[in-house]
């Protein structure tokens, strides 16, 4: 095979890959409109899982055809050229040049990293707007927001009406009608709205922008199914910091179906220009390419800087090794060579645990992580503090290649504080408290989520700019159903204790408050506004409820701004 019918292969491949890709991620909508939850978050987990079985479907491939090893670096550079040339004006070729390092990446173990042989760069600039019209449609203002919503909806090619229209557009001119200068929709306006519908758990998302003579602000249809099974909207969304956490790191991926995702991409980095392009890759469901973008940045934010990689602040995990670039938002971490005798658990098991939380819901409550596989960083910039703790904690981990520190299996999180440092350093009352409730919020969600956090220690949970407490510490979770809730001996017997047997999955929620949080104060504000954390038979009940596989509503909006809630 010469290079050119290898590119052939590879674009194939990838071909093929998108198309189900976008089957998979089609049939959101069917999922949606009948209800059928637990087939959308098995199609969001299908669709992570095909990437890997595209990839070996095509190397396997690669290997009966030609012998990848006995190739020079000339071949290699043709082969790149070669696929360069074929992807001309093609409208993934962003996805499919991640695809094509992938394959060299798989062929090579990851060894050759060099932009002669894979994107490390990309191909070429891509131009916001080329592809606006393909994936968006324009409405103008008629100085009436009641017939422009009648416009947008009529545009999306839904298989169910809304049920209460008159009353949802209601709802939606009186929103604006309070939450606006009544002259901002009064002169001409633009709305532009993304045509594909973005599906996730039980919601559907209109995505666009409104533009007026005073500017422009996001503007998003969140819609949803009532217990009928009736199309309702839900709420109207128009801040940054909605969207923002709408779109979340915290979150499974979107399905929507994005044929031109360079310019969906492009349309929402207008509307979050705080979001970085490689996690909004990420959000709509291309984690891999996500890598790819990351990768790109991280390269560029180090030329930009010069501060030195350190440990992260906070406790130093019994697992993972965890440092930072203090200028960079990301956190990297490393397993650790051996675990103490408390951590009943083989690097296996934390891998396991890290890819089941990937393929899960997160709901807004667990990070997630892009694992790397030969990731590279300059020596020179890892503080030797840190470079002596990796060569005697990660020595299996890590390899000194000349000036390169070279990390052969490393995971990489959005950047938080954690939680107890925040707690230790915040001033104010209120935000104490309010991160506390939230703390028990997030323990609540994740259970209902079907996952069993383990270590509920605050330390494990790390806090956003937005206030919302994210769980980060995945290598004692299991499922909800692999525990036994168990009540606590009687306190009048004092025998009862000690004689009490205990088995491995046994767990007793009447202990929580002495792991959750540490300080008397802390424990008693968990106390005040989650006291079912510690009552044995909130988590049997719990467990019960998911265990019939009941999917619970995760808003990712706060619940005051829903139109139930507006009197
Ligand atoms: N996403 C993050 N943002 C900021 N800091 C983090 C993040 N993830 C981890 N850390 C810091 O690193 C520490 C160790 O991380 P993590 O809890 O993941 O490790 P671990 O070895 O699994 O911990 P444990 O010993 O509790 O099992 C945390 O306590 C926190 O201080």
């Amino acid at each position: 095979m010469n290079p050119q019918q290898i590119a052939y292969e590879i674009l194939k491949a990838f071909e093929k890959h998108f198309r189900l890709y976008s089957r998979i991620t089609r049939d959101a909508q069917v999922y949606f409109e009948q209800a059928q939850w637990q087939k959308s978050q098995a199609a969001v987990k299908q669709r992570i899982s095909i990437y890997e079985s595209a990839l070996a479907d095509v190397v396997s491939i690669l290997y009966h055809k030609f012998e990848p090893r006995n190739q020079d670096d000339a071949f290699w550079r043709t082969l790149k050229l070669q696929f360069i040339n074929i992807l001309a004006d093609h409208p993934q070729y962003e996805l499919a040049e991640t695809f094509y390092n992938s394959v060299i990446g798989r062929l090579f173990t990851h060894s050759k990293i060099d932009d002669d042989f894979i994107f490390l760069l990309p191909s070429r600039c891509y131009l916001p707007g080329q592809m606006r019209d393909k994936v968006a449609n324009r409405f103008e203002g008629h100085a009436n927001i009641a017939v422009t919503m009648s416009e947008i909806f009529a545009s999306y090619q839904l298989n169910i009406e809304l049920a209460r229209r008159d009353d949802d557009v209601r709802n939606i001119v009186t929103f604006f009608a309070t939450q606006f200068e009544p002259s901002q929709f009064q002169q001409p306006y633009q709305v532009e709205m993304l045509k594909p519908v973005f599906y996730r758990n039980k919601g559907a998302y209109l995505i666009g922008r409104i533009s007026g003579s005073q500017g422009s602000m996001p503007f998003v249809v969140a819609l949803m199914l009532d217990n009928n099974k009736q199309l309702y909207v839900d709420a109207i969304l128009t801040s940054r910091r909605d969207l923002s956490v709408l779109f979340g790191f915290a979150r499974s991926y979107f399905l929507v179906d994005s044929q031109y995702p360079a310019e969906i991409v492009s349309f929402l980095q207008e509307l979050m220009p705080n979001k970085k392009h490689f996690e909004l890759y990420t959000s709509i469901g291309f984690y891999k390419h996500g890598k790819t973008v990351f990768y790109r940045n991280f390269i560029q934010h180090l030329e930009q800087s010069d501060d030195q990689f350190e440990a992260a602040p906070g406790i130093p995990g019994l697992v993972m090794e965890v440092f930072h670039l203090p200028s960079y938002g990301v956190v990297f971490k490393i397993i650790k060579d051996e675990f103490p005798e408390s951590k009943k658990i083989t690097r296996e098991r934390v891998i396991e645990c890290y890819r089941l939380v990937k393929m899960h819901d997160r709901v807004g409550r667990m990070a997630d992580t892009h694992e790397f596989a030969n990731f590279q960083m300059p020596l020179n910039r890892i503080s030797p503090a840190l470079l002596e703790e990796l060569q005697s904690l990660c020595k299996k981990s890590i390899e000194i290649q000349g000036d390169t520190l070279l990390i052969k299996h490393l995971y990489i999180e959005r950047k938080m504080t954690p939680l107890n440092l925040y707690l230790q350093q915040e001033d104010d009352p209120q935000r104490v408290e309010s991160a506390i409730q939230d703390l028990g919020f997030c323990i609540k969600e994740i259970a209902a989520a079907r996952i069993f956090p383990g270590d509920m220690l605050h330390k494990n949970f790390g806090i956003t700019r937005h206030g919302r407490v994210i769980f980060y510490d995945y290598d004692e979770i299991c499922y909800m159903h692999e525990r036994q809730f168990r009540d606590l001996p009687s306190s009048d017997d004092p025998y009862a204790l000690d004689c009490l047997s205990v088995g491995p999955e046994d767990v007793f929620p009447q202990q929580f408050e002495h792991f959750i949080v540490g300080k008397r104060e802390h424990k008693a504000l968990l106390k005040k506004h989650h006291p079912e954390l510690m009552q044995p038979a909130y988590w049997r009940q719990l467990q019960n409820s998911v265990g019939q596989g009941e999917i619970k509503e995760v808003l990712p909006y706060p619940p005051q701004r829903r139109f139930q809630h507006i009197s």
